[in-house]
């Protein structure tokens, strides 16, 4: 899906100022950013609930969504959903296609309970499943695993990791919940103030920020001219900070050779947490999440 040059206002204010990038079938792209970046409406626009907009969306006439709360009907069961909006999408729904889904997201069992008796986890799992009722190509999931708890999270993600690979779906997905968005995506689109404004790729290796303070800037000069351990993020006279997927004892190693001691060494596991915050909002202050009671 190839998404260009996206542009919505809203009376006078613009809330998306031309963003494009595209996503594949089978891949999963996380979508974060600051309350009222534009998320949603990004969304929307792609799901075709929005219709005014300049810009265009190729290839989206296979899309599923789940955006804010699911429309569910309190006095119908689970299944009866499923029967229904099936049909609204001109198919029979056939229970076999995906029992190993609603059994992978504990829903075999209250399938025939009233919707009105479940939890707000259980409501959204099942909008999840609606979502993928008209055999998208693409499905959009805005915040999809904000009312569940962590054990809850877990299973859906592996759910959806199962679609993405085996229904080679490709999965928009936004949440506040970074460490979500780290254990799914494939790659992180950052918006803010309806701009895409950084991209991140994961890979399966873990990828360390090391930052190391040097005597001077000969020593400096010396480890930059023969180091290949990663790519260079910030340097000064006598810093630098790298990004690697090393661990400390190669660099130690790698230092003693050249005779270099450093007189200080750090390395934190590069989180999306961690990049999001430094990166792009200016730092991260630990010391607001000290407990505030
Ligand atoms: N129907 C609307 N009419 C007017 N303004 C709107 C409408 N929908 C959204 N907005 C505004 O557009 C901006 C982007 O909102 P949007 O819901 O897309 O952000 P978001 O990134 O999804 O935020 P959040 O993380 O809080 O869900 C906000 O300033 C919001 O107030």
């Amino acid at each position: 899906m190839q998404v260009n040059s996206i542009m919505k206002k809203y009376s006078d204010s613009v809330v998306l100022k031309g963003v494009s990038f595209d996503f594949k079938q089978g891949e999963i792209v996380g979508l974060i950013g600051s309350n009222g970046a534009g998320k949603s409406t990004l969304m929307k626009i792609i799901a075709q609930t929005i219709q005014t907009y300049d810009g265009s969306v190729d290839d989206n006439t296979h899309v599923g969504y789940l955006i804010e709360e699911p429309k569910l009907y309190s006095n119908k069961t689970g299944l009866a959903h499923l029967t229904y909006f099936s049909e609204i999408y001109g198919n029979k729904f056939n229970l076999s296609e995906y029992e190993e889904l609603l059994k992978g997201l504990q829903l075999s069992d209250v399938l025939k309970r009233k919707v009105k008796e479940y939890s707000l986890g259980m409501r959204q799992k099942l909008g999840i499943v609606i979502s993928l009722l008209n055999k998208p190509r693409y499905v959009v999931l805005d915040e999809p695993t904000n009312s569940m708890d962590i054990e809850t999270s877990l299973e859906v993600l592996q759910q959806l990791r199962k679609m993405a690979n085996e229904w080679n779906v490709g999965i928009l997905i936004s949440s506040h919940k970074l460490e979500d968005i780290e254990t799914i995506c494939d790659r992180v689109l950052f918006l803010e103030k309806g701009n895409i404004v950084g991209e991140q790729q994961f890979n399966e290796q873990s990828q360390y920020v090391v930052k190391l303070v040097f005597e001077n800037p000969t020593e400096l000069a010396l480890f930059i001219e023969n180091q290949k351990f990663g790519s260079i993020i910030d340097s000064s006279e006598k810093t630098i900070q790298i990004e690697t997927t090393a661990e400390n004892t190669e660099i130690f190693q790698f230092l003693n050779q050249l005779g270099i001691r450093v007189t200080d060494f750090t390395s934190e596991k590069k989180t999306l947490r961690n990049v999001y915050m430094n990166k792009l909002r200016g730092g991260y202050d630990d010391t607001k999440y000290q407990k505030l009671c």
